[in-house]
Protein backbone atom coordinates (compact mmCIF):
# COMPACT_ATOMS: atom_id res chain seq x y z
CA UNK A 1 0.00 0.00 0.00
CA UNK A 2 0.98 3.33 -0.93
CA UNK A 3 0.02 6.04 1.47
CA UNK A 4 0.11 9.79 1.45
CA UNK A 5 0.06 12.14 4.50
CA UNK A 6 -0.92 15.67 5.25
CA UNK A 7 1.62 18.88 5.40
CA UNK A 8 0.33 18.84 9.23
CA UNK A 9 1.13 14.94 9.87
CA UNK A 10 4.93 15.81 8.00
CA UNK A 11 5.59 18.29 10.16
CA UNK A 12 4.68 16.32 13.00
CA UNK A 13 6.99 13.36 12.19
CA UNK A 14 9.93 15.95 11.46
CA UNK A 15 9.95 17.19 14.42
CA UNK A 16 10.39 13.88 16.81
CA UNK A 17 12.98 12.91 14.06
CA UNK A 18 14.84 16.17 13.94
CA UNK A 19 14.97 15.93 17.73
CA UNK A 20 16.83 13.08 17.70
CA UNK A 21 18.82 13.98 15.04
CA UNK A 22 21.83 16.55 14.38
CA UNK A 23 20.71 19.68 13.30
CA UNK A 24 20.87 19.84 9.62
CA UNK A 25 21.01 16.08 8.30
CA UNK A 26 17.52 15.52 7.85
CA UNK A 27 17.74 18.62 4.70
CA UNK A 28 21.33 16.50 3.96
CA UNK A 29 19.45 13.27 3.81
CA UNK A 30 16.78 15.40 1.35
CA UNK A 31 19.49 17.08 -0.54
CA UNK A 32 21.03 13.79 -1.30
CA UNK A 33 18.22 11.80 -2.54
CA UNK A 34 17.37 14.81 -4.66
CA UNK A 35 21.17 15.09 -6.06
CA UNK A 36 21.02 11.12 -7.30
CA UNK A 37 17.49 11.45 -8.86
CA UNK A 38 19.26 14.56 -11.09
CA UNK A 39 22.43 12.47 -11.71
CA UNK A 40 20.38 9.78 -13.25
CA UNK A 41 18.25 12.15 -15.12
CA UNK A 42 21.56 13.83 -16.40
CA UNK A 43 23.01 10.82 -17.28
CA UNK A 44 26.60 12.67 -17.47
CA UNK A 45 26.83 15.17 -14.56
CA UNK A 46 30.30 16.54 -15.53
CA UNK A 47 29.74 19.31 -18.14
CA UNK A 48 25.99 19.23 -17.79
CA UNK A 49 24.33 22.46 -17.14
CA UNK A 50 21.98 23.14 -14.48
CA UNK A 51 19.55 25.76 -13.58
CA UNK A 52 18.47 25.89 -9.44
CA UNK A 53 15.03 27.93 -8.96
CA UNK A 54 15.24 28.74 -5.30
CA UNK A 55 12.74 30.49 -2.81
CA UNK A 56 13.27 31.54 0.36
CA UNK A 57 12.48 28.23 2.89
CA UNK A 58 14.02 25.22 3.04
CA UNK A 59 12.57 23.66 -0.11
CA UNK A 60 15.28 26.30 -1.73
CA UNK A 61 17.62 25.08 0.75
CA UNK A 62 17.48 21.22 -0.28
CA UNK A 63 17.96 22.47 -3.93
CA UNK A 64 21.03 24.71 -2.90
CA UNK A 65 22.58 21.82 -0.94
CA UNK A 66 21.84 19.23 -4.34
CA UNK A 67 22.90 21.96 -6.52
CA UNK A 68 26.27 22.13 -4.54
CA UNK A 69 26.48 18.55 -4.68
CA UNK A 70 26.57 18.44 -8.63
CA UNK A 71 28.72 21.07 -9.14
CA UNK A 72 31.57 19.19 -7.03
CA UNK A 73 30.80 16.73 -9.37
CA UNK A 74 31.54 19.11 -12.50
CA UNK A 75 27.76 20.18 -13.56
CA UNK A 76 27.94 24.31 -14.10
CA UNK A 77 24.99 25.23 -11.39
CA UNK A 78 23.14 28.52 -11.71
CA UNK A 79 20.76 29.37 -8.94
CA UNK A 80 18.14 32.13 -9.68
CA UNK A 81 16.88 33.52 -6.31
CA UNK A 82 13.65 34.55 -5.88
CA UNK A 83 14.73 36.91 -2.51
CA UNK A 84 18.53 36.92 -2.33
CA UNK A 85 18.44 38.38 1.35
CA UNK A 86 16.33 35.46 2.33
CA UNK A 87 17.69 32.75 0.53
CA UNK A 88 18.88 29.58 2.96
CA UNK A 89 21.46 31.12 4.35
CA UNK A 90 24.16 27.81 5.05
CA UNK A 91 22.42 26.28 2.00
CA UNK A 92 24.05 29.17 -0.69
CA UNK A 93 27.48 29.38 1.43
CA UNK A 94 27.79 25.58 0.95
CA UNK A 95 26.96 25.63 -3.12
CA UNK A 96 29.04 28.71 -3.92
CA UNK A 97 32.02 27.06 -2.13
CA UNK A 98 30.94 23.92 -4.31
CA UNK A 99 31.38 26.29 -7.22
CA UNK A 100 27.66 27.13 -8.02
CA UNK A 101 26.97 30.93 -9.26
CA UNK A 102 24.18 32.70 -8.43
CA UNK A 103 22.47 34.23 -11.68
CA UNK A 104 22.91 37.98 -12.24
CA UNK A 105 19.27 39.94 -12.98
CA UNK A 106 17.63 39.36 -16.53
CA UNK A 107 20.49 36.80 -17.37
CA UNK A 108 19.11 33.95 -19.60
CA UNK A 109 19.60 31.25 -17.61
CA UNK A 110 17.42 28.39 -19.32
CA UNK A 111 19.32 28.56 -22.60
CA UNK A 112 21.37 25.43 -23.31
CA UNK A 113 19.83 23.78 -19.45
CA UNK A 114 20.03 20.73 -19.07
CA UNK A 115 18.05 20.34 -16.32
CA UNK A 116 16.19 22.66 -14.11
CA UNK A 117 15.39 22.26 -10.50
CA UNK A 118 12.41 23.53 -8.87
CA UNK A 119 13.40 24.60 -4.94
CA UNK A 120 10.59 27.84 -5.04
CA UNK A 121 8.45 26.09 -2.74
CA UNK A 122 7.75 23.13 -1.03
CA UNK A 123 4.79 21.73 2.02
CA UNK A 124 5.14 25.64 3.31
CA UNK A 125 3.41 26.96 -0.22
CA UNK A 126 0.05 28.74 0.40
CA UNK A 127 -2.52 29.25 -2.70
CA UNK A 128 -0.75 29.80 -6.32
CA UNK A 129 2.58 30.67 -7.00
CA UNK A 130 2.99 34.62 -6.13
CA UNK A 131 3.68 36.84 -8.90
CA UNK A 132 7.41 36.95 -9.24
CA UNK A 133 7.92 32.75 -9.20
CA UNK A 134 5.15 33.25 -12.10
CA UNK A 135 7.89 34.19 -14.97
CA UNK A 136 10.18 31.46 -14.02
CA UNK A 137 7.26 28.63 -13.76
CA UNK A 138 6.63 29.59 -17.65
CA UNK A 139 10.15 29.85 -18.55
CA UNK A 140 11.08 26.37 -17.11
CA UNK A 141 8.05 25.02 -19.44
CA UNK A 142 8.89 26.48 -22.21
CA UNK A 143 13.04 25.35 -21.93
CA UNK A 144 13.70 21.97 -23.46
CA UNK A 145 15.16 21.09 -19.86
CA UNK A 146 13.88 18.60 -17.88
CA UNK A 147 12.16 19.75 -14.62
CA UNK A 148 12.96 18.52 -11.36
CA UNK A 149 10.63 19.72 -8.59
CA UNK A 150 11.82 19.32 -4.84
CA UNK A 151 9.34 17.63 -2.64
CA UNK A 152 6.52 19.28 -4.58
CA UNK A 153 5.57 21.13 -7.93
CA UNK A 154 5.58 24.49 -6.62
CA UNK A 155 2.26 26.17 -6.36
CA UNK A 156 0.30 23.14 -6.33
CA UNK A 157 -1.90 22.54 -2.61
CA UNK A 158 0.26 19.71 -0.94
CA UNK A 159 -2.94 18.58 1.15
CA UNK A 160 -5.44 18.60 -1.49
CA UNK A 161 -3.82 18.61 -5.15
CA UNK A 162 -5.48 21.96 -5.84
CA UNK A 163 -3.98 24.29 -8.20
CA UNK A 164 -4.69 28.29 -8.08
CA UNK A 165 -3.16 29.88 -10.84
CA UNK A 166 0.04 28.87 -12.03
CA UNK A 167 2.36 25.89 -10.94
CA UNK A 168 5.30 24.54 -12.27
CA UNK A 169 4.83 21.59 -14.57
CA UNK A 170 7.51 18.94 -13.90
CA UNK A 171 8.85 15.85 -15.07
CA UNK A 172 9.83 14.11 -12.27
CA UNK A 173 9.15 15.04 -8.58
CA UNK A 174 11.41 14.08 -5.77
CA UNK A 175 9.21 14.03 -2.59
CA UNK A 176 10.95 13.56 0.72
CA UNK A 177 9.64 11.10 3.72
CA UNK A 178 6.21 10.78 2.74
CA UNK A 179 3.97 11.32 -0.10
CA UNK A 180 1.77 13.82 0.12
CA UNK A 181 -2.34 14.20 -1.12
CA UNK A 182 -1.27 16.79 -3.29
CA UNK A 183 1.17 14.11 -5.85
CA UNK A 184 -1.47 11.73 -6.48
CA UNK A 185 -4.76 13.94 -6.80
CA UNK A 186 -5.62 15.53 -9.86
CA UNK A 187 -5.35 18.42 -10.85
CA UNK A 188 -1.88 18.24 -9.01
CA UNK A 189 -0.80 15.11 -10.21
CA UNK A 190 -0.56 16.08 -13.23
CA UNK A 191 1.99 18.51 -12.31
CA UNK A 192 3.87 15.93 -10.45
CA UNK A 193 5.11 13.89 -13.44
CA UNK A 194 7.02 10.83 -12.14
CA UNK A 195 7.20 10.71 -8.27
CA UNK A 196 10.55 9.42 -6.55
CA UNK A 197 10.56 8.71 -3.38
CA UNK A 198 13.44 9.50 -0.90
CA UNK A 199 13.31 7.71 2.39
CA UNK A 200 14.66 10.08 5.16
CA UNK A 201 13.62 8.23 7.98
CA UNK A 202 10.20 9.97 8.56
CA UNK A 203 7.79 7.54 9.87
CA UNK A 204 4.52 9.10 10.21
CA UNK A 205 1.84 7.53 12.71
CA UNK A 206 0.11 4.33 11.97
CA UNK A 207 -3.56 5.33 11.30
CA UNK A 208 -3.03 8.90 10.04
CA UNK A 209 -2.62 8.08 6.51
CA UNK A 210 -4.78 10.80 4.60
CA UNK A 211 -4.74 8.33 1.03
CA UNK A 212 -4.11 4.73 0.47
CA UNK A 213 -3.19 4.21 -2.90
CA UNK A 214 -3.64 -0.36 -3.16
CA UNK A 215 -0.62 -1.99 -5.24
CA UNK A 216 -0.10 -4.91 -7.24
CA UNK A 217 0.38 -7.20 -4.15
CA UNK A 218 -3.07 -5.49 -2.45
CA UNK A 219 -5.48 -6.31 -5.11
CA UNK A 220 -4.10 -9.83 -5.17
CA UNK A 221 -4.74 -10.67 -1.83
CA UNK A 222 -7.81 -9.19 -2.00
CA UNK A 223 -9.59 -11.07 -5.22
CA UNK A 224 -11.98 -13.38 -4.34
CA UNK A 225 -10.64 -16.96 -5.95
CA UNK A 226 -12.77 -20.06 -5.94
CA UNK A 227 -11.59 -23.25 -3.97
CA UNK A 228 -12.42 -26.72 -4.31
CA UNK A 229 -15.05 -26.03 -1.56
CA UNK A 230 -16.56 -23.16 -3.68
CA UNK A 231 -20.34 -23.30 -5.55
CA UNK A 232 -21.72 -20.73 -7.72
CA UNK A 233 -24.12 -20.04 -4.87
CA UNK A 234 -21.02 -19.61 -2.33
CA UNK A 235 -19.04 -16.90 -4.52
CA UNK A 236 -22.07 -15.07 -4.21
CA UNK A 237 -24.75 -14.11 -6.59
CA UNK A 238 -25.00 -10.20 -7.81
CA UNK A 239 -27.93 -8.56 -9.04
CA UNK A 240 -27.88 -5.85 -11.87
CA UNK A 241 -30.92 -3.76 -12.34
CA UNK A 242 -30.01 -1.52 -15.19
CA UNK A 243 -30.63 -0.39 -18.68
CA UNK A 244 -33.98 0.35 -20.26
CA UNK A 245 -35.90 -0.24 -23.19
CA UNK A 246 -33.92 3.31 -24.39
CA UNK A 247 -30.88 2.43 -23.16
CA UNK A 248 -29.86 -1.78 -23.08
CA UNK A 249 -26.60 -1.61 -23.80
CA UNK A 250 -25.98 -0.03 -20.36
CA UNK A 251 -27.68 -3.42 -18.82
CA UNK A 252 -25.48 -5.19 -21.79
CA UNK A 253 -22.04 -3.47 -20.42
CA UNK A 254 -22.68 -3.77 -16.69
CA UNK A 255 -23.86 -7.40 -16.97
CA UNK A 256 -20.33 -7.77 -19.07
CA UNK A 257 -18.74 -6.22 -15.82
CA UNK A 258 -20.29 -8.61 -13.40
CA UNK A 259 -19.30 -11.67 -15.03
CA UNK A 260 -15.66 -10.78 -14.57
CA UNK A 261 -15.86 -10.00 -11.17
CA UNK A 262 -15.74 -12.63 -9.30
CA UNK A 263 -19.07 -14.04 -8.25
CA UNK A 264 -20.02 -17.24 -9.18
CA UNK A 265 -23.63 -15.84 -11.42
CA UNK A 266 -25.34 -12.80 -12.40
CA UNK A 267 -28.67 -12.05 -12.15
CA UNK A 268 -30.08 -9.78 -14.40
CA UNK A 269 -34.17 -8.12 -13.59
CA UNK A 270 -35.04 -5.61 -16.25
CA UNK A 271 -36.78 -4.72 -19.57
CA UNK A 272 -33.10 -5.19 -21.46
CA UNK A 273 -32.99 -9.35 -20.60
CA UNK A 274 -33.36 -10.31 -24.43
CA UNK A 275 -30.09 -8.01 -25.37
CA UNK A 276 -28.21 -9.27 -21.78
CA UNK A 277 -29.08 -12.94 -22.50
CA UNK A 278 -28.43 -12.95 -26.55
CA UNK A 279 -24.91 -11.70 -25.65
CA UNK A 280 -24.37 -13.28 -22.40
CA UNK A 281 -25.95 -16.72 -21.98
CA UNK A 282 -24.93 -17.41 -18.63
CA UNK A 283 -26.99 -14.46 -17.15
CA UNK A 284 -30.01 -15.32 -14.99
CA UNK A 285 -32.89 -13.08 -16.04
CA UNK A 286 -36.23 -12.10 -15.23
CA UNK A 287 -38.39 -8.76 -16.05
CA UNK A 288 -40.31 -8.54 -12.96
CA UNK A 289 -39.47 -6.56 -9.80
CA UNK A 290 -35.84 -7.34 -8.35
CA UNK A 291 -37.71 -8.41 -4.40
CA UNK A 292 -38.76 -11.66 -6.40
CA UNK A 293 -35.74 -12.43 -8.75
CA UNK A 294 -34.17 -14.84 -5.88
CA UNK A 295 -31.32 -14.35 -3.42
CA UNK A 296 -28.54 -12.07 -4.51
CA UNK A 297 -25.25 -11.32 -1.95
CA UNK A 298 -25.09 -7.32 -3.60
CA UNK A 299 -27.07 -5.00 -5.28
CA UNK A 300 -26.19 -3.11 -8.98
CA UNK A 301 -28.96 -0.08 -9.28
CA UNK A 302 -29.01 2.54 -11.96
CA UNK A 303 -27.47 2.60 -15.17
CA UNK A 304 -28.91 3.38 -17.97
CA UNK A 305 -32.41 3.02 -16.15
CA UNK A 306 -33.53 6.67 -18.14
CA UNK A 307 -36.34 7.60 -16.00
CA UNK A 308 -37.58 4.28 -14.57
CA UNK A 309 -37.56 4.95 -11.13
CA UNK A 310 -39.75 1.56 -10.14
CA UNK A 311 -37.23 -1.07 -9.64
CA UNK A 312 -34.72 1.11 -7.35
CA UNK A 313 -37.04 0.79 -4.08
CA UNK A 314 -36.62 -2.89 -4.21
CA UNK A 315 -33.10 -2.83 -3.98
CA UNK A 316 -32.53 0.34 -1.73
CA UNK A 317 -34.28 -1.87 0.65
CA UNK A 318 -32.72 -4.54 0.01
CA UNK A 319 -30.12 -6.11 3.37
CA UNK A 320 -27.42 -6.66 1.46
CA UNK A 321 -24.46 -4.66 0.01
CA UNK A 322 -26.10 -2.29 -3.00
CA UNK A 323 -24.15 0.28 -5.77
CA UNK A 324 -25.96 2.85 -7.23
CA UNK A 325 -24.71 4.30 -10.10
CA UNK A 326 -25.38 6.92 -12.76
CA UNK A 327 -29.23 7.37 -12.89
CA UNK A 328 -29.56 5.76 -10.03
CA UNK A 329 -28.28 8.39 -7.73
CA UNK A 330 -30.76 11.30 -9.87
CA UNK A 331 -33.68 8.61 -8.47
CA UNK A 332 -32.92 6.78 -5.46
CA UNK A 333 -34.71 8.26 -2.19
CA UNK A 334 -31.78 9.84 -0.43
CA UNK A 335 -33.76 9.46 3.10
CA UNK A 336 -33.75 5.67 1.99
CA UNK A 337 -30.35 5.43 0.88
CA UNK A 338 -29.21 7.31 4.28
CA UNK A 339 -31.38 5.10 6.36
CA UNK A 340 -29.80 1.49 4.75
CA UNK A 341 -28.23 -0.36 7.19
CA UNK A 342 -25.83 -2.91 5.08
CA UNK A 343 -23.20 -1.26 3.21
CA UNK A 344 -23.99 1.56 0.09
CA UNK A 345 -21.70 2.13 -2.50
CA UNK A 346 -22.34 5.24 -4.69
CA UNK A 347 -20.42 5.49 -7.84
CA UNK A 348 -20.81 9.25 -9.16
CA UNK A 349 -18.71 11.20 -11.70
CA UNK A 350 -18.25 14.48 -10.98
CA UNK A 351 -21.37 15.93 -12.49
CA UNK A 352 -23.30 13.72 -10.67
CA UNK A 353 -21.52 14.11 -7.61
CA UNK A 354 -22.18 18.06 -7.53
CA UNK A 355 -25.90 17.36 -8.26
CA UNK A 356 -25.86 15.21 -5.39
CA UNK A 357 -23.67 18.09 -3.53
CA UNK A 358 -25.53 20.88 -4.82
CA UNK A 359 -22.32 22.28 -5.41
CA UNK A 360 -20.91 23.53 -8.91
CA UNK A 361 -19.28 20.74 -11.02
CA UNK A 362 -15.89 23.14 -10.88
CA UNK A 363 -15.84 22.61 -7.50
CA UNK A 364 -15.95 18.49 -7.15
CA UNK A 365 -12.91 18.86 -10.05
CA UNK A 366 -11.04 21.27 -8.28
CA UNK A 367 -11.36 19.77 -4.81
CA UNK A 368 -11.97 16.14 -4.96
CA UNK A 369 -10.75 14.74 -2.13
CA UNK A 370 -13.14 16.99 0.09
CA UNK A 371 -15.92 16.89 -1.92
CA UNK A 372 -15.65 12.67 -1.89
CA UNK A 373 -15.24 13.25 1.72
CA UNK A 374 -18.46 15.25 2.42
CA UNK A 375 -20.80 13.32 0.21
CA UNK A 376 -19.71 9.82 2.35
CA UNK A 377 -20.26 11.45 5.10
CA UNK A 378 -23.67 13.06 3.81
CA UNK A 379 -25.09 9.60 2.48
CA UNK A 380 -23.76 7.15 5.13
CA UNK A 381 -22.76 5.38 2.05
CA UNK A 382 -18.79 4.92 0.64
CA UNK A 383 -19.00 6.91 -2.45
CA UNK A 384 -16.54 6.17 -5.42
CA UNK A 385 -15.85 9.41 -7.11
CA UNK A 386 -14.87 9.05 -11.06
CA UNK A 387 -12.46 10.56 -13.54
CA UNK A 388 -9.31 11.75 -13.76
CA UNK A 389 -8.17 10.47 -10.49
CA UNK A 390 -10.83 7.87 -8.76
CA UNK A 391 -11.12 8.44 -5.44
CA UNK A 392 -13.05 5.78 -2.43
CA UNK A 393 -14.01 7.29 0.74
CA UNK A 394 -16.10 5.87 3.58
CA UNK A 395 -18.31 7.16 5.87
CA UNK A 396 -16.62 7.17 8.94
CA UNK A 397 -13.48 9.21 7.86
CA UNK A 398 -10.42 7.55 7.71
CA UNK A 399 -8.15 6.84 4.77
CA UNK A 400 -9.66 8.02 1.08
CA UNK A 401 -8.49 5.55 -1.52
CA UNK A 402 -6.80 6.83 -4.46
CA UNK A 403 -6.56 5.00 -7.73
CA UNK A 404 -3.16 4.54 -9.31
CA UNK A 405 -4.18 2.62 -12.49
CA UNK A 406 -6.43 4.23 -15.59
CA UNK A 407 -6.29 6.25 -18.76
CA UNK A 408 -7.83 9.29 -20.01
CA UNK A 409 -8.78 6.36 -22.65
CA UNK A 410 -11.57 5.61 -20.46
CA UNK A 411 -13.37 8.41 -20.60
CA UNK A 412 -15.57 7.07 -23.17
CA UNK A 413 -19.43 6.24 -23.20
CA UNK A 414 -20.65 3.34 -21.06
CA UNK A 415 -17.26 2.47 -19.42
CA UNK A 416 -18.88 3.49 -15.71
CA UNK A 417 -21.68 0.67 -16.76
CA UNK A 418 -18.36 -2.18 -16.76
CA UNK A 419 -16.85 -0.69 -13.44
CA UNK A 420 -20.50 -0.76 -11.64
CA UNK A 421 -20.79 -3.94 -12.63
CA UNK A 422 -17.45 -5.31 -11.89
CA UNK A 423 -17.55 -3.30 -8.81
CA UNK A 424 -21.12 -5.05 -7.57
CA UNK A 425 -19.82 -8.28 -8.28
CA UNK A 426 -16.82 -8.10 -5.79
CA UNK A 427 -19.31 -6.81 -3.23
CA UNK A 428 -21.21 -10.15 -4.07
CA UNK A 429 -17.86 -12.55 -3.52
CA UNK A 430 -17.66 -11.03 -0.48
CA UNK A 431 -15.42 -8.57 -0.45
CA UNK A 432 -15.74 -5.05 2.17
CA UNK A 433 -17.33 -1.82 0.49
CA UNK A 434 -13.77 0.18 0.42
CA UNK A 435 -12.04 -2.95 -0.67
CA UNK A 436 -14.65 -3.81 -3.31
CA UNK A 437 -15.04 -0.18 -4.85
CA UNK A 438 -11.11 0.44 -4.49
CA UNK A 439 -9.94 -3.04 -6.85
CA UNK A 440 -12.51 -2.83 -9.16
CA UNK A 441 -11.49 1.25 -10.27
CA UNK A 442 -7.89 -0.84 -9.93
CA UNK A 443 -8.87 -3.60 -12.67
CA UNK A 444 -10.65 -1.83 -14.42
CA UNK A 445 -8.02 1.05 -14.98
CA UNK A 446 -5.37 -1.34 -15.78
CA UNK A 447 -7.61 -3.31 -18.33
CA UNK A 448 -8.10 -0.07 -19.94
CA UNK A 449 -4.39 0.73 -20.09
CA UNK A 450 -3.96 -2.98 -21.27
CA UNK A 451 -6.44 -2.43 -24.12
CA UNK A 452 -5.81 0.98 -25.28
CA UNK A 453 -1.90 1.04 -25.97
CA UNK A 454 -2.15 4.95 -26.46
CA UNK A 455 -5.68 3.91 -28.78
CA UNK A 456 -8.92 4.97 -28.53
CA UNK A 457 -10.88 2.14 -26.80
CA UNK A 458 -15.17 1.13 -26.39
CA UNK A 459 -16.27 0.01 -23.19
CA UNK A 460 -16.85 -3.50 -24.00
CA UNK A 461 -13.21 -3.60 -24.66
CA UNK A 462 -12.22 -2.65 -21.28
CA UNK A 463 -14.86 -5.71 -19.86
CA UNK A 464 -13.10 -7.84 -21.81
CA UNK A 465 -9.80 -7.18 -21.30
CA UNK A 466 -10.60 -7.40 -17.33
CA UNK A 467 -9.68 -10.96 -17.28
CA UNK A 468 -6.14 -10.45 -18.60
CA UNK A 469 -5.83 -7.33 -15.64
CA UNK A 470 -6.65 -10.33 -13.07
CA UNK A 471 -3.90 -12.53 -14.38
CA UNK A 472 -1.55 -9.72 -14.68
CA UNK A 473 -2.18 -9.02 -11.05
CA UNK A 474 -1.99 -12.05 -9.49
CA UNK A 475 1.29 -13.29 -11.62
CA UNK A 476 2.93 -9.95 -11.08
CA UNK A 477 2.22 -9.29 -7.60
N1 LIG B 1 11.49 20.39 7.78
C1 LIG B 1 12.28 19.37 7.48
O1 LIG B 1 12.73 18.62 8.33
C2 LIG B 1 12.65 19.11 6.12
C3 LIG B 1 12.14 19.91 5.13
N2 LIG B 1 12.50 19.73 3.89
C4 LIG B 1 12.12 20.70 2.86
O2 LIG B 1 11.56 21.85 3.43
C5 LIG B 1 10.35 22.16 2.76
C6 LIG B 1 9.49 22.97 3.65
O3 LIG B 1 10.23 24.11 3.97
P1 LIG B 1 9.61 25.43 4.59
O4 LIG B 1 8.77 25.09 5.75
O5 LIG B 1 10.73 26.36 4.82
O6 LIG B 1 8.64 25.94 3.48
P2 LIG B 1 8.85 26.11 1.91
O7 LIG B 1 10.26 26.26 1.54
O8 LIG B 1 8.05 25.08 1.26
O9 LIG B 1 8.07 27.46 1.66
C7 LIG B 1 8.29 28.60 2.46
C8 LIG B 1 8.74 29.75 1.62
O10 LIG B 1 8.00 29.86 0.42
C9 LIG B 1 7.36 31.11 0.33
N3 LIG B 1 6.04 30.86 -0.26
C10 LIG B 1 4.92 30.42 0.37
N4 LIG B 1 3.90 30.28 -0.50
C11 LIG B 1 4.39 30.62 -1.71
C12 LIG B 1 3.84 30.70 -3.00
N5 LIG B 1 2.56 30.40 -3.20
N6 LIG B 1 4.63 31.11 -4.03
C13 LIG B 1 5.91 31.41 -3.82
N7 LIG B 1 6.50 31.37 -2.61
C14 LIG B 1 5.75 30.99 -1.56
C15 LIG B 1 7.31 31.63 1.73
O11 LIG B 1 7.35 33.03 1.76
C16 LIG B 1 8.55 31.03 2.37
O12 LIG B 1 9.65 31.83 2.13
C17 LIG B 1 9.82 20.83 2.32
O13 LIG B 1 8.89 20.94 1.25
C18 LIG B 1 11.09 20.13 1.91
O14 LIG B 1 11.47 20.49 0.60
C19 LIG B 1 13.52 18.78 3.54
O15 LIG B 1 14.73 19.45 3.62
C20 LIG B 1 13.50 17.59 4.43
C21 LIG B 1 13.58 18.00 5.84
N1 LIG C 1 -9.80 11.98 -17.59
C1 LIG C 1 -9.93 10.72 -17.17
N2 LIG C 1 -8.84 9.98 -16.85
C2 LIG C 1 -8.97 8.72 -16.43
N3 LIG C 1 -10.16 8.08 -16.29
C3 LIG C 1 -11.27 8.75 -16.57
C4 LIG C 1 -11.22 10.11 -17.02
N4 LIG C 1 -12.50 10.52 -17.23
C5 LIG C 1 -13.30 9.47 -16.92
N5 LIG C 1 -12.57 8.41 -16.52
C6 LIG C 1 -13.08 7.09 -16.10
O1 LIG C 1 -13.95 6.60 -17.11
C7 LIG C 1 -15.12 6.00 -16.54
C8 LIG C 1 -16.33 6.78 -17.04
O2 LIG C 1 -17.44 6.49 -16.31
P1 LIG C 1 -18.78 7.36 -16.42
O3 LIG C 1 -18.47 8.80 -16.30
O4 LIG C 1 -19.74 6.77 -15.49
O5 LIG C 1 -19.21 7.10 -17.93
P2 LIG C 1 -20.46 6.30 -18.49
O6 LIG C 1 -21.64 6.75 -17.71
O7 LIG C 1 -20.56 6.70 -19.94
O8 LIG C 1 -20.21 4.86 -18.33
C9 LIG C 1 -14.88 6.02 -15.05
O9 LIG C 1 -14.28 4.83 -14.63
C10 LIG C 1 -13.92 7.18 -14.85
O10 LIG C 1 -13.14 7.09 -13.69
K1 LIG D 1 9.15 22.69 -5.17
Amino acid sequence: MRTAYSVDTVRTAERALMARLPEGALMQRAAAGLAVVCAELLGRVYGSRVVLLVGSGDNGGDALYAGARLARRGAGVVAVLLDAERAHRAGLAAFRAAGGRVAGSGEAVFDGADLVVDGIVGIGGRGGLRERAVPLARAAAQSPAVVVSVDLPSGIDADTGQVTGEAVRADVTVTFGAYKPGLLVDPGREYAGAVRFVDIGLEPADGEAELEALQHHDVARLLPVPTEESDKYRRGVVGVVAGSARYPGAAVLAVAGALHGGAGAVRYVGPAAGAVVSRFPETLVSEGSPGKAGRVQAWVAGPGLGDDASRLADVVAADVPVLIDADGLRLADARAVRGRAAPTLLTPHAGEAAALLGTPREYVEAERLAAVRELAARYHATVLLKGSTTLVAGPDGGAVRVNPTGTPWLATAGSGDVLSGLAGSLLAAGLGVLDAGSVAAYLHGLAARRVSGGAPVAAQDVAGALPGAWADVRREA
